[in-house]
């Protein structure tokens, strides 16, 4: 590119001169990285990959000066991308499913995952851990899917959870720390009463929704007990999500002198030591030892169970179980609870929304005669199945805040080819299919920055009802690794969303709802800030 083009790229768009910067920054990563690892063991992620994707996110949709810059990485004109063919990104959706649908042989996620199990969640990295990783992994992820992809199996859990029950104390309207719910703690609340009695919390809405749904989530996958021991873990889980996360997947070392770095670090470590416990403690339990604090297991999921025994099988020292533990516990919680956030805020924000959603619900609540009403029972079967505008809103939150990358190694070379051009991709290469590029493009979706579900809905041939469709949509990845608990969160966001909406009327501090900037997040985007909201009881 010519120079006088880089000037006036600088000079015309505010972002310019940090997109350069990363670009730059990037390359000197990738060139570091490939004098530093030419002895190496490659089967890991390279360092530049998350920022590679991360800039061809920003850059590629905006269509402008930093689009032809990326395009220079273009392989041939196709939908490949990549600054090395070490690591390549495929933006195509379609081509993406027909290279997704290798086998196991040529493409697969394992060598990702075990890179961000060591580099992120801070599996110690070891020839023998190595070893266990790649001989357990199938075993160890397959009673995520019996629980979380199976509907009915989902269904029993988010009903063993009792959301009317706990969705009653939403807010609980208590100053004191020591009387208010888990989830209220971390959400700086103010109670007031009006003159008239009405009694009003008002709160940071991200914060208390977040653990309002990990509240609901972790229990059905490791115990009352665990959470009860270990209240700390929803703040050290969102520290570690928000500040370490970023930082380990670019490559900053662990032992890097900063504040964020030692903070972030330091709720990990807790999280290993809590997990490392409970794991002790499903052992004692399986073999009818005494348990620790005398701590109640009889509600662990089965899921913990197998994976106790898999860890077993395959000889985990008991720290190592706690280390890798970590990537199931975030899995659970840092895309799910998130998205509840987005949709409660994009659908309190259009009242006439709400009230339709209100009407399509209600068939599957049973609300109480008292005066204030509460929720009794919610049907969770048949919100998923009934409520098919408010499915659409899921989808369409997903389309506004779901940042989906589908990350694999190439192990065996694969021929590629797409509208008469031929990719070879060689082995122990990696590649990304970035499946969210499409979410934001004009000329897939009309307005796209506009929340509107109805983009969702289409007419069923069979009822002749609107129904939601996922369409081009794509929000749990693609081919045989794609999401695991997919099943389970569209569950857990509508159910909580339902039950939400029943009981509780919520409005922005200030005067009218404003939006906040959305930031790039570890999956789903970030508010720039938390919402100030007002909440009371619907009467
Ligand atoms: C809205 C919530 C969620 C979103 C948007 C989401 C999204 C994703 C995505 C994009 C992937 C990568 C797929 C690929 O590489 O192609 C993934 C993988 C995975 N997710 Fe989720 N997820 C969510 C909730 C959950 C929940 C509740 C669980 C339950 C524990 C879960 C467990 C997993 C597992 C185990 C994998 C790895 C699958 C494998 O490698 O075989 N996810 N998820």
């Amino acid at each position: 590119m010519a120079l006088s083009t880089w000037a006036d790229a600088l000079q015309q768009n505010p972002n310019a001169k940090t997109v350069l910067t990363a670009f730059v920054v990037v390359a000197a990563l990738a060139f570091t990285y490939r004098l530093l690892t030419t002895s190496q063991a490659n089967s890991q992620l390279p360092v530049w990959a998350p920022l590679e994707i991360g800039l061809t996110r920003h850059l590629l949709p905006r269509r402008g000066r930093g689009y032809r810059l990326l395009s220079a990485l273009r392989r041939k004109d196709g939908s490949l991308f990549g600054l090395t063919s070490k690591h390549q990104m495929l933006i195509d959706p379609p081509q993406v499913d027909r290279l997704m649908a290798h086998s196991a042989s040529s493409i697969s996620s394992a060598p990702v995952q075990y890179t961000i199990a060591t580099r992120v969640f801070g599996c110690t990295h070891s020839p023998a851990v190595e070893e266990q990783f790649y001989a357990s992994c199938e075993e160890l992820t397959a009673p995520v899917g019996k629980l979380f992809l199976n509907d009915a199996a989902a269904t029993a859990a988010l009903g063993r959870a009792d959301i009317p029950q706990q969705v009653q104390s939403f807010v609980s309207f208590s100053s004191d720390p020591e009387h208010m719910k888990l989830w209220e703690r971390s959400a700086n609340l103010k109670v007031t009463t009006t003159a008239d009695g009405v009694q009003k919390v008002e709160a940071d809405f991200q914060s208390l929704v977040r653990d309002f749904g990990a509240c609901i989530a972790i229990p059905q996958l490791y115990g009352r007990d665990f959470l009860e021991r270990y209240p700390q873990v929803l703040s050290d889980l969102w520290k570690f999500d928000n500040d370490l996360f970023p930082l380990m997947m670019i490559g900053i070392p662990r032992w890097a002198p900063l504040k964020i770095v030692k903070d972030g670090v330091a709720a990990q470590s807790r999280i290993h030591a809590g997990l490392e416990g409970l794991y002790r403690r499903v052992g004692q339990y399986q073999k009818g030892q005494p348990i620790d604090f005398d701590a109640d297991m009889s509600d662990i999921s089965d899921v913990v169970v197998s994976r106790h025994n898999t860890y077993e099988k395959y000889g985990w020292p008991i720290r190592q179980q706690g280390e890798l533990e970590l990537g199931l516990l975030w899995g659970q919680n840092a895309n799910t609870q998130p998205v509840v956030f987005w949709l409660l805020t994009y659908v309190y924000s259009k009242p006439d929304l709400l009230k339709q959603l209100r009407e399509e619900t209600s068939p599957y609540l049973t609300m109480s005669e008292t005066t204030p009403r509460e929720l009794v029972a919610l049907d969770i079967a048949g919100v998923g199945k009934g409520c098919q505008l408010l499915k659409a809103c899921v989808f369409e939150t997903y389309r506004l805040v779901n940042d989906v990358t589908s990350l694999r190694h190439v192990s065996r070379p694969i021929t590629h080819t797409e509208g008469g051009l031929k990719h070879e991709l060689a082995a122990n290469t990696f590649l990304s299919a970035l499946l969210s590029l499409a979410n934001h493009d004009p000329s897939v979706y009309s307005d796209p920055e506009s929340f509107d579900p109805t983009r969702f809905l289409e007419q069923s041939a069979s009822t002749g009802k609107p129904a939601a469709r996922y369409g081009k949509l794509k929000p749990w990845g693609a081919g045989a690794a794609m999401c695991k608990g997919r099943t389970f969160a569209e569950k857990e966001i509508m159910s909580l969303a339902v039950a939400i909406m029943s009981m509780w009327d919520i409005a922005p501090a200030s005067s009218k709802w404003e939006l906040p900037e959305r930031v790039p997040g570890t999956g789903v985007q970030k508010p720039v800030k938390d919402i100030r909201v007002v909440i009371t009881r619907r009467q």
